[in-house]
């Protein structure tokens, strides 16, 4: 049985009172679902959040990080300095971190070494632009983002991993893939990952949606089969709704 999770990925948003607040509200709602939570505050409020968070049901991870151990990288922070504070997971690959940081497969593959090998879970973020869909190409692209930065792993290492499909096109826009499009891309993903190494893996491995996933439309995508949960972006900034997504399996 393959977990379900639902992440939210706070981005840029909330200094640390607004963090302490949103926390808050996560504390008042109830849960339903069997779901893992997961909230990503900004770097600043990682130790806070996860002090507020402890002894509750909801993970606190981080957005990002580097794939050097220490050294001269300003304005950086490494998988080690994440652990110290209790950090065991971390989204990579975000199409934010794509597009406007020059993130390419290369350098996330290497991010991707630095995470695992610090024991840490990866929530690893893909997905086609509105260009690639329009031309038919999104599985080319998906396909090669996968096995650019991570298949040097060995089969092992994909307890370790959690994949998330996030069509840039669906990202803030309030454009969803439809629960159709989400579902064939996913069945792709896990062929992939088949295809490679093997059935086993490929059926043990998370394939979260994200792009404008909202209380909504959240349980018609999470009841597709290849469908294990959703990495959620503006919903996420509001308890109640971040809930009714938790909620939507
Ligand atoms: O990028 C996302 C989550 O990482 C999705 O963001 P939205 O839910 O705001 O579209």
């Amino acid at each position: 049985m393959r977990k379900q999770i639902v992440a939210g990925n706070w981005k840029m948003n909330n200094d640390l009172s607004q963090t302490e607040a949103l926390i808050t509200s996560l504390k008042g709602q109830t849960k339903t679902s069997n779901a893992e939570v997961m909230v990503a505050p900004t770097a600043t409020n990682l130790w806070q959040a996860n002090k507020s968070l402890m002894g509750t049901d909801i993970e606190v991870i981080a957005q990002n990080m580097h794939f050097a151990e220490s050294g001269a990288y300003t304005g950086e922070i490494s998988a080690s300095m994440l652990k110290s504070i209790g950090i065991n997971t971390v989204i990579l690959g975000h199409s934010e971190r794509r597009e406007y940081f020059n993130e390419t497969d290369e350098l996330l593959a290497k991010k991707v070494d630095a995470a695992l090998a610090n024991d840490m879970r990866v929530i690893f973020c893909f997905g086609e632009e509105l260009a690639d869909r329009k031309a038919g190409n999104e599985e080319t692209v998906v396909g090669n983002q996968i096995k650019n930065a991570l298949f040097h792993l060995e089969a092992e290492a994909f307890k370790n991993i959690v994949l998330a499909y996030e069509p840039v096109w669906a990202i803030g826009t309030g454009e969803t893939a439809s629960p159709e499009q989400a579902q064939d891309m996913h069945a792709f993903i896990r062929k992939t990952l088949a295809d490679k190494y093997g059935d086993a893996v490929a059926n043990s491995v998370s394939v979260l949606y994200g792009g404008s996933v909202k209380p909504a439309n959240a349980n018609e995508i999470f009841s597709k089969p290849d469908v294990d949960g959703g990495l959620i972006g503006g919903a996420s900034l509001n308890a109640e709704d971040f809930y009714a997504i938790v909620n939507a399996f």
